[in-house]
């Protein structure tokens, strides 16, 4: 059966600061959504939230019925629950390779089925022919394909991208594009991706949600938001 990830509600408050207020979001798997808003808008607290790095004043996360508010990042991981995050840290001493090992072999270690996931996803961000190389040598751009392969190792239902494209030249960036958008069909999972770049944003997600000082400004089909009236005078500004 299919999975939906879901927050209901969800709010979080930061010593009087409060990031997010009444969020409520759905992922189901095989699907990429959108998430999108402006600095400070509660976008990689979401993220956060959903992958278990900062648990919520108030509200729920579930996967269907499962309610995983409280769950730790491992837990989540271990339900396939994973993310990337917006500054890839590498061991740099390490090749490739064992790097997208590591968290594969935190889960089942050292196991054939772990290496295999780990080579399938190096093969699927293109840097098998790397997987040899120290990890400390790689370009920029490649090493943050192998923050994306390391979460990819994992087989999740459910991968968060925290702007995957950033501090990428726009061919670099088309070509993450056409990666993401093979995710779902390669690994049945869904996607939720954090990202600036209106022009991905717009070519690989069907859905979008968007947040904006911590609340939700819109949420549907992405021509409906392309369309609305809120995103375009606050977010879009005419793109
Ligand atoms: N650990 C924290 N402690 C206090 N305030 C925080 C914390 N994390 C985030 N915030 C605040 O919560 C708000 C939302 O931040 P968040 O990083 O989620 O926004 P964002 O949409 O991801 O922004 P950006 O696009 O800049 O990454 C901001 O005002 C931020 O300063």
């Amino acid at each position: 059966m299919s999975a939906r990830l879901t927050t209901q509600s969800v709010t979080v408050r930061f010593h009087g600061l409060t990031a997010l207020e009444d969020v409520s979001i759905s992922l189901d798997q095989g699907e990429i959504l959108g998430l999108l808003g402006p600095n400070g808008a509660g976008k990689t607290t979401l993220v956060n939230v959903l992958s278990g790095f900062t648990r919520p004043s108030g509200g729920t996360v579930k996967v269907n019925e499962i309610d995983l508010t409280r769950a730790r990042p491992d837990v989540l991981a271990r339900r396939g629950i994973v993310r990337t995050f917006q500054s890839v840290r590498l061991f740099q001493r390490m090749t490739v390779r064992e790097n997208v090992q590591v968290p594969v072999f935190a889960h089942h270690a050292g196991s054939v089925e772990g290496e295999q996931a780990a080579q399938r996803a190096l093969e699927f961000v293109g840097l098998a022919e790397e997987s040899d190389r120290i990890a400390g040598s790689l370009p920029y751009t490649q090493e943050r394909l192998v923050g994306i392969a390391r979460a990819l190792a994992l087989e999740p239902k459910f991968l968060m991208l925290d702007e995957p494209a950033a501090g990428m030249n726009d061919v670099e960036g088309a070509q993450l594009v056409e990666l993401i958008a093979r995710i779902p069909a390669q690994y049945g999972c869904g996607v939720l991706l954090i990202e600036h770049n209106m022009p991905v944003v717009m070519a690989v997600c069907e859905r979008l949600h968007v947040l904006r000082g911590g609340r939700t400004l819109a949420s549907g089909p992405r021509e409906e938001i392309r369309r609305n009236p809120d995103v375009i005078e606050s977010y879009l500004g005419g793109h």
